[in-house]
């Protein structure tokens, strides 16, 4: 599949690209600078086009000289001080309202970047803005042209809203969600209840201290008692005018997180609460005055993916936004390698911590997935882009269905590596900075703790993944069969060489062999074939041992179903990312970095299926495992002096990025020194120093006298 991303020139010459994008200041970094093997600001230029990096510029530089936003360097917030502060942040957000529809709809990659660029500087105010915006707005703004009046009043912030799923004692499993909507057909009403304290709303984000109207989701159920399964309904939560709770709502804040504290997330309880009829959001289905039950949507599982549709954008979304944490998280940790000194060949000699191949190793195949995700998750969102188009304007095809199973197995298994693989990067970025990476100035921990939901919202990781092995076993009969199939991305299309490539086997005969990402393509596309192979088999077998169908299903998910699905996505992900470096038109100046990265990525990759390779008799012998292994480390050695300038291609200015040690100039010490000088109590004495000086413990003055 060709990918959807075009390959753009990079417009403009050297003097609009240093008008965009100026110098860093000399210092430190300079040095690795002058060593890229290409020229940063060509690859931003072409990675982004002219248009994106403005857009970039002009939000980067609002937030920097807005006081809403300054940053107080060893200020420390209190929770609440800090949600007020988010929520007005989130209002000038309204107010700065960054893109017009017209600029979205000539671009929808626009509204990717702005996400992105809010986010670089603080999640908090990003996630209370889009999730009002994008998922309560964007939900609400697909379902039915009766809302209008409801979308005017949530982009000019006349209400605020909020997304409610998961429930006290139900998340990932939907279809428990306890919650009910009953039809009240003589006041033309439903009635929202929530059965006990277990199913109230919990975790929703906005909901805590300020939305005033949630999208809840709840089991309706018509006047001839019949439960119509999963819908979701508008409600009205708080007052407008005194953000005081409407009638019968029980609503709270459910306390501090582990990040994004900033973001108030809450818990709702119902009782009796009546909503209009029309408050319904008739996506998938709708009751006549009467109380009558029509649904568009005749096989109650096709009505049940379709209610859950909307999920599928914020699972795209936060494969973008892991990848972002991944950008933020890598420019700290390889500008202080690059001039963070420790050791070196002789006494007198102490050389960067880069140089070391560890530090190469632990940190150089995170950058090259930085690379490929944000790659893939900008082309998955173009591909989103289309499904969504059919969405609004209600398409019933069999292609806008099949888009939409294809994007959701892929953003199902996208959301994990994505998130998954920023969360062990943020971690080793951590340790690869020593101690200073544990101050949290330094804001790897903010990164790491914020970017940890992306593990669990919208679906657990571990769950979603078994939604894409089960996309991929369902192609199973017709692969057996020899029964021709493709899917709209074509991302399943090589499964009909399925037979042919099953008998593959690795082929190189030198590291040289491996250097080039059609290598590693080569064993993932063996490898899903192997693993859809060995999931089916199980599958059979546990069913043929009397297993039901939800035992077997459950006892296949280790090392098979799971790893299936892993495979497949990062096998679609150095596909798309493969075919993107090897384009004949992209710049020679950009190519062979490109390559590097991608090769880089597929290796590194493919090195955590080793085991099942021999297993599975892909490859043999000790020669191959170490043609991998060294192709790793050359690549990495290789991309070494270009690791700066590639941080430098992404890396948003020091304001935004808010780390001393991360900063482009590279003055790693000074740049701390000075920010925790700032810290306002830095030189103080404590408030209780009379503790220590006057009040002295008596020893042993509480010991045992039995
Ligand atoms: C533009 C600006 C935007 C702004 C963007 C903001 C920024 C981005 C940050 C976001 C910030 C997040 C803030 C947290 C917001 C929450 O966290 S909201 C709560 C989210 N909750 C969840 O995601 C719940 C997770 N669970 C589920 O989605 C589902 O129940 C499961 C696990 C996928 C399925 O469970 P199940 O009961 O086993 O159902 P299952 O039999 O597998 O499914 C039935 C059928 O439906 C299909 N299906 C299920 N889901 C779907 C779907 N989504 N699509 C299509 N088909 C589906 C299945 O594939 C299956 O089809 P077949 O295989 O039978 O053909
Ligand atoms: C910061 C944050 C913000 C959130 N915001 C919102 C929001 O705005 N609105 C909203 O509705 N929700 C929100 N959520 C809730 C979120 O969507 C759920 O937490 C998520 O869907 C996971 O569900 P759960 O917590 O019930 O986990 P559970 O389903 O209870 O999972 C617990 C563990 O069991 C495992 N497990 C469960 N089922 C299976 C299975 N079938 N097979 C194998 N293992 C299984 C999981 O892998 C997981 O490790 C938010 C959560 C967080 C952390």
């Amino acid at each position: 599949m060709a990918p959807t991303l075009n390959v753009k020139q990079a417009t403009g010459n050297q003097s609009s690209w240093n008008t965009l994008l100026p110098d860093f200041p000399k210092g430190p970094l300079s040095k690795y600078r002058k060593k890229a093997s290409f020229n940063w600001k060509e690859m931003a230029m072409f990675l982004d086009g002219e248009d994106i990096i403005r857009l970039k510029n002009r939000i980067f530089s609002a937030l920097e000289s807005d006081p809403f936003f300054a940053r107080h360097p060893g200020e420390e917030l209190s929770r609440e001080k800090y949600q007020e502060l988010t929520f007005l942040r989130c209002k000038r957000l309204f107010e700065y309202d960054f893109l017009t529809q017209q600029e979205i709809m000539e671009n929808p990659l626009k509204i990717l970047n702005l996400v992105i660029c809010i986010g670089m500087y603080d999640w908090s105010p990003c996630l209370q803005f889009f999730l009002h915006c994008g998922v309560f707005g964007g939900t609400i703004l697909s379902a039915s042209k009766r809302f209008a009046n409801f979308v005017k009043k949530i982009y000019n912030m006349e209400i605020f809203g909020c997304f409610a799923l998961t429930e006290l004692s139900h998340g990932t499993n939907t279809k428990g969600i306890r919650t009910t909507a009953t039809f009240d057909h003589n006041t033309q009403e439903f009635i929202i209840n929530s059965p006990d304290f277990e199913a109230a709303k919990f975790w929703v984000g906005n909901m805590g201290k300020h939305a005033t109207h949630a999208i809840v989701y709840a089991q309706l159920y018509t006047p001839d008692g019949q439960c119509q399964g999963l819908h979701s309904f508008i409600v009205q939560i708080r007052d407008t005018k005194t953000l005081l709770p409407m009638p019968g709502v029980m609503v709270g804040d459910i306390g501090k997180k582990i990040g994004q504290n900033g973001l108030d997330n809450g818990f709702a309880m119902f009782h009796n609460v009546r909503i209009p009829k029309e408050n319904i959001l008739n996506i998938t289905g709708d009751v006549s005055p009467e109380g009558k039950y029509s649904s568009s949507f005749t096989d109650v599982k096709e009505r049940f993916s379709a209610a859950l549709g909307s999920l599928s954008t914020g699972r795209i979304l936060i494969t973008a936004v892991s990848a972002t944490n991944l950008k933020l998280a890598l420019s700290i940790a390889i500008r202080f390698s690059a001039t963070r000194r420790q050791f070196g060949p002789t006494d007198e000699e102490e050389i960067p911590v880069i140089e070391y191949q560890t530090q190469q190793w632990r940190l150089l195949p995170y950058l090259a997935a930085a690379y490929a995700l944000d790659y893939f998750s900008k082309s998955l969102f173009e591909n989103f882009v289309e499904f969504y188009a059919g969405l609004l304007t209600k398409q019933k095809s069999q292609r806008q269905a099949d888009l939409g199973r294809e994007i959701h197995a892929l953003s199902a298994a996208s959301k994990p590596l994505s998130s998954w693989t920023a969360q062990q990067a943020a971690q080793e970025c951590r340790e690869a900075c020593g101690g200073h990476g544990y101050l949290a100035m330094n804001r790897l921990g903010e990164i790491r703790n914020d970017n940890d939901p992306n593990c669990t919202y919208e679906g657990d990781n571990n769950v979603l993944l078994q939604q894409t092995s089960n996309y991929l076993m369902s192609w199973m009969n017709c692969i057996r069969n020899k029964v021709p199939f493709e899917s709209p991305l074509g991302t399943i299309n090589f499964l009909q060489d399925y037979h042919h490539i099953i008998g593959w086997k690795f082929k190189a005969n030198s590291v040289d062999d491996c250097m080039d990402s059609s290598a590693p393509l080569a064993a993932y596309k063996w490898l899903v074939c192997y693993l859809l192979r060995e999931s089916d088999l199980k599958l059979r077998k546990e069913k043929q041992s009397g297993h039901s169908d939800f035992e077997a299903k459950n006892n296949c998910q280790v090392y098979f179903c799971r790893s299936l699905a892993i495979a497949f996505v990062e096998q679609t992900v150095l596909q798309r990312y493969h075919d993107y470096t090897h384009d004949p038109n992209i710049p020679s100046t950009l190519q062979p970095v490109l390559k590097n990265l991608c090769a880089l990525y597929g290796l590194w990759s493919l090195s955590k299926h080793l085991a099942v390779l021999y297993q599975g008799g892909y490859v043999s012998g000790e020669q191959a495992g170490r043609f991998i292994q060294n192709a790793i480390l050359e690549l990495c050695s290789r991309l070494k002096d270009d690791a700066v300038a590639l941080v430098d291609v992404f890396a948003p200015p020091d304001f935004i990025l808010n780390s001393p040690i991360g900063k482009a100039s590279g003055e790693l010490y000074k740049n701390m020194w000075a920010e925790i000088l700032q810290g306002n109590k830095a030189l103080s004495r404590p408030s209780w120093w009379a503790e220590f000086c006057i009040n002295k413990p008596v020893t042993g003055r509480l010991s045992s006298r039995l």
